[in-house]
């Protein structure tokens, strides 16, 4: 694509560090909060939420560009206290959404990202000004934007300065009523081949209702996002903006939890929150119950790429101690980085290695006879 001059793929995709949290990495990012800033109870209530569902981002609008101008606005200023000081009693960063010069100078230095709306993605003069800033920017796409004019509004802010955008997927206008938006999953994917930025996904706006945002969190985990943008709210019924699509609270834990799995399955890592509040001993064998599940369809999946291997080699050359000392020694290393116990991984690898070995044997050799049957028998060579 022509222009992509500093969005366009790399040789490797770019993740951003901001204090900690990184986006774009192995790990899927939770970021939470309501629509817009209303009340500092509001945003403490909220950013304890997020913080126990494993959330590391707290979002809140307190610029809000509002479809009607007698819609609520956004609290300014005060609002932005509310945000920056719920966030920091929880240890979560934050994020709001800027609408001009004016807004974004407030925020600047309080804030840790910037949000430029679905509806100023083409606002070209805001883009250059969010390119002359440090700090990282979330792009959502815009409501009828194609993905190339999504990523050029992406190269305006990398082509002033600022190297940090994370695109954002949060629905597109289409001819179908039944949701607000419609979540174009495939913007991810795309979005990721044509671009080394990070991709977030918007399951709340693209909806406009909340039954919908378990299933699209998940599909959206699936196809590749880097993170979640969730607006979830401590009393939907009493929100001033996008109540209908905010989660209760409990709806946010109790999806939290069951990213996870999602994330494992394709090889991404998410940080489930369910420490210490909530936990039965149901609970948490319930989750020891998810990680077996995963444990035994792994090496269900690493048995079936050994019985490939199998093929590669000759039946004298089937065990390569060199490869099992490699293999453990990396797997070592990583289980000490994770804590955990250096037996465990010394104990249990011999024996896949061992069972491995033996399967491919008797693969190798069934094969073999297989082969010499086909010789001697008329019936075997036909
Ligand atoms: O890498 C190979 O050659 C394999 O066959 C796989 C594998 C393994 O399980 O990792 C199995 C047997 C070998 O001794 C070494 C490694």
């Amino acid at each position: 694509m022509k222009d992509l001059k500093l969005a366009g793929l790399k040789s490797e995709r770019s993740s951003i560090d901001i204090n900690g949290v990184t986006l774009g990495g192995k790990e899927v990012i939770l970021i939470g909060g309501p629509c817009a800033v209303e009340s500092s109870i509001q945003m403490s209530q909220a950013a304890e939420t997020v913080r126990k569902a494993g959330g590391k981002i707290l979002r809140g609008g307190v610029f809000k560009p509002r479809t009607s101008p007698y819609s609520f606005q956004g609290l300014g200023r005060e609002g932005l206290n509310y945000l920056v000081q719920a966030a920091s009693e929880q240890g979560l960063l934050c994020v709001t959404e800027v609408i001009d010069a004016p807004s974004l100078e407030v925020v600047i230095d309080e804030i840790d990202i910037i949000q430029i709306g679905a509806r100023n993605m083409q606002n070209f003069e805001l883009l250059k000004l969010a390119g002359k800033i440090k700090k990282p920017v979330i792009l959502k796409r815009g409501l009828s934007a194609t993905i190339e004019e999504w990523l050029l509004a992406a190269e305006y802010i990398l082509s002033a300065g600022n190297p940090n955008v994370i695109l954002c997927e949060r629905g597109i206008r289409t001819y179908e009523p039944s949701t607000r938006n419609t979540l174009d999953l495939s913007a991810v994917g795309v979005a990721k081949e044509l671009s080394h930025l990070p991709v977030i996904v918007d399951p709340s706006h693209a909806a406009g209702r909340r039954d919908l945002i378990s299933s699209l969190s998940k599909a959206a985990i699936a196809s590749g996002a880097d993170g979640l943008l969730i607006e979830m709210h401590p009393n939907p019924a009493e929100a001033v903006s996008d109540g209908p699509q905010s989660l209760h609270p409990e709806e946010f834990a109790q999806l939290a939890g069951e990213l996870g799995i999602v994330a494992n399955a394709v090889n991404r890592t998410f940080a489930c929150g369910r420490v210490n509040e909530g936990e039965t001993l149901e609970t948490l064998r319930s989750q020891i119950d998810e990680i077996d599940q995963t444990i035994i369809e792994r090496l269900a999946a690493r048995m079936q790429i050994v019985s490939k291997v199998a093929d590669q080699k000759r039946l004298d050359r089937v065990k390569d101690s060199t490869r099992e000392k490699e293999v453990l020694q990396r797997l070592t290393n990583l289980g000490e980085e994770l804590k955990l116990p250096s037996e465990l991984v010394k104990k249990i690898y011999p024996i896949i290695f061992e069972v491995a070995v033996q399967s491919q044997i008797k693969q190798k050799m069934k094969r073999e006879a297989d082969i010499d049957l086909s010789l001697v028998s008329p019936l075997g060579s036909k």
